[in-house]
């Protein structure tokens, strides 16, 4: 049943589970993901290479294909997008909900001009005829900042460069004025100043649209420059949510507290460094009890048995560790 509040609940994430059958086991690539993006919200999803982030981001726009496969619920709008016929996902995805996905070379048709390629969502979601069609891939062109609009809607993908490829992905993306925006890694490989520009672009949609975004990035400044919440994946599984300001104030996951601790201090990081010692672990043979175990110095015997549940101080507020507290107890970061 769809109710006026749940039709205002923005996206809703809960138990997603997304497995691949594998020659050497079934790899868990996301676990039991719970959380919730609200109308004009911008979340934040971070984590090491391979702990899920774009899985989970494919998942909620059911683009996991055989071997994979998908659990639990992800409800937009109060409509649960997991169990939709396929036709309703496809009137809802390009035009409700929009991906801009890391690579944009592959997400962009290489032997289509970009104008043309930003029409063909309008045609397919809306009944503008061919002249505002033109006119719209135009005036979208303008909005994410591609300079000489005009010419260069009748130009290829590959005659343009990588920073204008990304806006021109965002450009088709946003030819329907979607509700939830799906960004993976938006702005990774493009220079600082385009990525600002590209960054200060989508939280001005997000304004003036109020749409939701999901940010995915393993980029620390990103998600301190543009999201309201966050929430930290490690080996598939989220272990710490909250706000930006109090998860950068107050870590209460070890992982987290070595992401950030290993962030210079001063001014908004632009990279990553690992200062956590060993890797993550294979998704084909996590660890019993908590899977950072192996790289945690907080870790006891409990935390070699039994995986610790997100839990916390608040809803809003959580961390999978059971010495969560003593974590926050530490010396401030930043
Ligand atoms: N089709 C597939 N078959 C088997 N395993 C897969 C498949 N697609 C993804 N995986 C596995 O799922 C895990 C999570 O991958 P995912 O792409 O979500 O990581 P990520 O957090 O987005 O990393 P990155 O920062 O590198 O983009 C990886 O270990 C990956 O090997
Ligand atoms: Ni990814």
């Amino acid at each position: 049943m769809t109710t006026a509040a749940s039709e205002n609940a923005g996206l809703v994430v809960r138990g997603l589970t997304t497995t691949f059958d594998t020659p050497r086991g079934l790899a868990i690539a996301a676990a039991d993901v719970d959380f919730d993006v609200a109308p004009g919200e911008v979340v934040g999803l971070v984590g090491e290479s391979g702990s899920g982030k774009s899985v989970t981001l494919r998942s909620i726009m059911r683009l996991i294909r055989e071997p994979g496969h998908v659990s639990g619920r992800v409800e937009w709008r109060g409509r649960d997008l997991v169990a939709m016929p396929d036709e309703e996902l496809r009137r809802i995805r390009g035009s409700e909900i929009a991906m801009i996905f890391q690579e944009p070379m592959t997400a962009l048709n290489p032997v289509l001009p970009v104008g043309l390629q930003i029409e063909e969502n309008l045609i397919a979601h809306t009944t503008l005829n061919r002249r505002e069609r033109r006119a719209r891939a135009l005036e979208l062109m303008n909005i994410v900042g591609i300079p000489a609009a005009e010419s260069r809607l009748d130009e290829y993908p590959h005659q343009f460069s990588g920073g204008m490829r990304q806006r021109a992905m965002i450009a088709i993306a946003l030819a329907c004025s979607p509700k939830l925006l799906l960004a993976d890694e938006p702005t990774t490989a493009l220079d600082v100043t385009i990525q600002d520009q590209i960054l200060k672009l989508l939280l001005e949609l997000r304004d003036n649209l109020a749409m939701s975004v999901v940010l995915v990035t393993h980029d620390l400044g990103v998600i301190a420059a543009t999201c309201d919440r966050m929430a930290v994946m490690y080996a598939g599984r989220i272990v710490e949510t909250g706000t930006v300001a109090d998860v950068f104030a107050r870590p209460r996951h070890p992982y987290t507290r070595g992401l950030l601790g290993s962030v210079p201090s001063g001014g908004a990081p632009r990279t990553m460094l690992y200062s956590i010692d060993g890797t993550p672990p294979s998704l084909t043979e996590l660890p019993v009890g908590c899977a950072f175990h192996p790289r945690c110095k907080f870790a006891t015997e409990e935390c070699l048995k039994t995986r610790p549940p997100l839990s916390g101080v608040a809803e809003s507020r959580l961390a999978a560790c059971f010495h969560q507290d003593d974590v926050a107890a530490m010396e401030p970061i930043l």
